[in-house]
């Protein structure tokens, strides 16, 4: 029996850089959390003056940012933070993470010297803060790439081809479109960019002091790699950007190991000089491996500043909805996702509006209305929605003569607004009654044998207690909602272990030969709903994609 045992008292460190905050989890080597801590952008580097940790600008519709430099300045105050509660960085024998997916950094001529010679007397930001060609990181919310995204469709013949060839029609948020409108509109800072990151292969890039490959997941989120190959597609490249292949660099398998950590950190934290940096990937493909996804049949659901469901799906079916990445911990199998912009940030904007601006008025609406919601469907969609494409704007429709057999065949009609409650329960019941539409529609497991919940809003009861209802199963969940940074952390280990032995070991492998309980075993947060609901949700959700289809 081989030994998958990691070196006794070492340590694997997870990051997490996404939308609002930079976030770590810590492992020990029976995969147990020792321990996590957070930077919030918003209040806690004020200086950046960020909204949810983004900058939205008026002047450009849909235009929607984060400042380059906020990321590095979060990085070091986190690091900072571990320091303080006494982390002990020299037992850390691997490090990984995870960033937001789609996010670009353009790395200016010249910085590559710059990130080779970091001085550990000053911070990363004061000695990057010339690094970049353009100070603001084009990020996932963005919206304003729709021209480019019809373009590279147009050029590679259609958006069912660029699907078939990449795993995604043109997305405005992916990072070929988001390219392609720099290289248009700013050529100056497409000239003087050396290097293209994307936030996950960045954070590589700071923590190893070189230009960190962008992993094979992560990348396939920018509508530019091969889904099938693994490497950039030369008539996607041709057709977003002259000269773009020498600004990507190489790609790399999420578990590859990028290099070393920079001397910087060894001097300025005292991590081990033999810690290796793992491929960075995407905070969604990151949270797959922190839930420990692996049984057809599992679905995943992330409530998060968006909102996502993913499951593994052996072959790649790409389609005009819905993303296929590779599978950051298993070579052979690909994940497969839909995005929804409108997650926790819309839910928040309802609780303010509806529900006293607070969460204890939200779930006891939740808890005093009733299932189905007396047949009001809402649609809110606070910023211009991904599934379905459509823009900013609020949507409420009643079903007529509403009975308790059935809702087929109804009729219903447009209404200003519902009451408080039923517009708390309509955001919640419209979210993942299209989640379960789109995700059927995607061939996903349907019904799924069991949903795994992770993201703020999943240590939500009474928003689970809805999930397991429409999707008829039930709800489990990993130790802490952050399962990005969790799982960043497992694939730091198993990076360092495929490292040590030489080969790629299955990740599964960490885990299941453990007999005692790690901080990735799941645990049933949610029975299934009531079975007499299921078809009755069925029809309500046939209802609503129906009206989502013609708006
Ligand atoms: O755009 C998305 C996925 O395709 C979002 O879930 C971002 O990864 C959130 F950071």
């Amino acid at each position: 029996m081989e030994d998958y045992s990691l070196p006794k008292d070492s340590l694997f460190l997870g990051f997490d850089s996404s939308t609002q905050s930079c976030k770590a989890t810590v492992l020990d080597s029976n995969l147990n959390i020792v321990t996590s801590d957070v930077v919030h952008f918003d209040s806690e580097l004020p200086h950046y003056k960020t909204k949810g940790g983004v900058h939205r600008d008026p002047s450009d519709d849909g235009r929607i940012v984060s400042p380059t430099l906020m990321w590095v300045e979060a990085l070091e105050l986190l690091l900072e933070k571990l320091n303080k509660s006494g982390l002990d960085f020299g037992k850390i024998v691997a490090v990984s993470g995870s960033g937001q997916q789609h996010g670009s950094v353009y790395w200016k001529k010249g910085s590559l010297e710059k990130l080779g010679r970091l001085d550990s007397s000053k911070s990363l930001k004061d000695q990057l803060n010339d690094a970049f060609s353009t100070t603001e990181s084009p990020v996932w919310m963005d919206s304003s790439t729709t021209a480019q995204c019809r373009e590279i469709e147009n050029a590679v013949g259609g958006a069912l081809e660029l699907s078939r060839l990449t795993g995604s029609r043109g997305y405005e948020r992916f990072t070929g479109p988001q390219i392609r409108k720099i290289f248009q509109t700013q050529p100056d800072v497409y000239a003087d960019t050396e290097r293209i990151s994307l936030v996950s292969s960045f954070m590589a890039c700071l923590l190893t002091g070189s230009y960190a490959s962008i992993d094979e997941t992560d990348g396939a989120g920018m509508n530019l790699m091969d889904i099938k190959e693994r490497v950039w597609s030369k008539i996607v490249l041709e057709a977003t950007a002259l000269g773009l292949e020498e600004k990507l660099g190489k790609l790399a398998p999420a578990h590859a190991v990028v290099g070393l950590i920079a001397s910087y950190f060894v001097e300025k934290f005292h991590f081990n000089k033999n810690c290796v940096v793992v491929q960075w990937s995407g905070d969604n493909p990151n949270s797959l491996a922190g839930l420990t996804l692996n049984t057809p049949g599992d679905l995943a659901i992330s409530l998060g500043t968006s909102d996502t469901v993913f499951g593994i799906a052996s072959e790649p079916r790409p389609r005009l909805e819905g993303h296929v990445f590779p599978n950051p911990v298993d070579p052979k199998s690909y994940m497969v996702m839909l995005c929804y912009k409108n997650g926790s940030l819309t839910r928040e904007d309802i609780r303010n509006k509806y529900a006293e601006q607070s969460w204890e008025t939200f779930n006891s609406y939740l808890e005093k209305t009733s299932p189905l919601n007396g047949g009001k469907l809402g649609f809110y969609y606070k910023d211009h929605e991904i599934l379905p494409p459509l823009p900013v704007g609020f949507h409420r429709y009643v079903l007529d003569n509403l009975t308790d057999d059935s809702l087929e065949g109804l009729r219903e009609h447009e209404v200003e607004e519902f009451d408080g409650a039923s517009e708390v329960r309509a955001v919640i019941e419209g979210q993942f009654l299209s989640m379960r539409a789109h995700s059927e529609r995607f061939g996903m497991p349907n019904p799924p044998k069991r949903i795994i919940a992770t993201g703020g809003a999943s240590a939500n009861q009474s928003i689970l207690k809805s999930i397991s209802a429409i999707f008829g199963c039930d709800i489990y969940t990993v130790q802490r909602p952050d399962s990005a940074s969790l799982g960043a952390a497992l694939r730091a280990a198993h990076g360092w272990l495929c490292n040590n032995k030489g080969k790629f070991i299955p990740i599964s492998c960490m885990y299941e030969s453990k007999s005692e309980k790690t901080a990735l075993s799941c645990k049933l947060l949610m029975p299934a709903g009531n079975p007499e609901l299921l078809p009755k949700y069925t029809s309500l959700m046939k209802k609503r994609i129906e009206i989502e289809d013609r708006l």
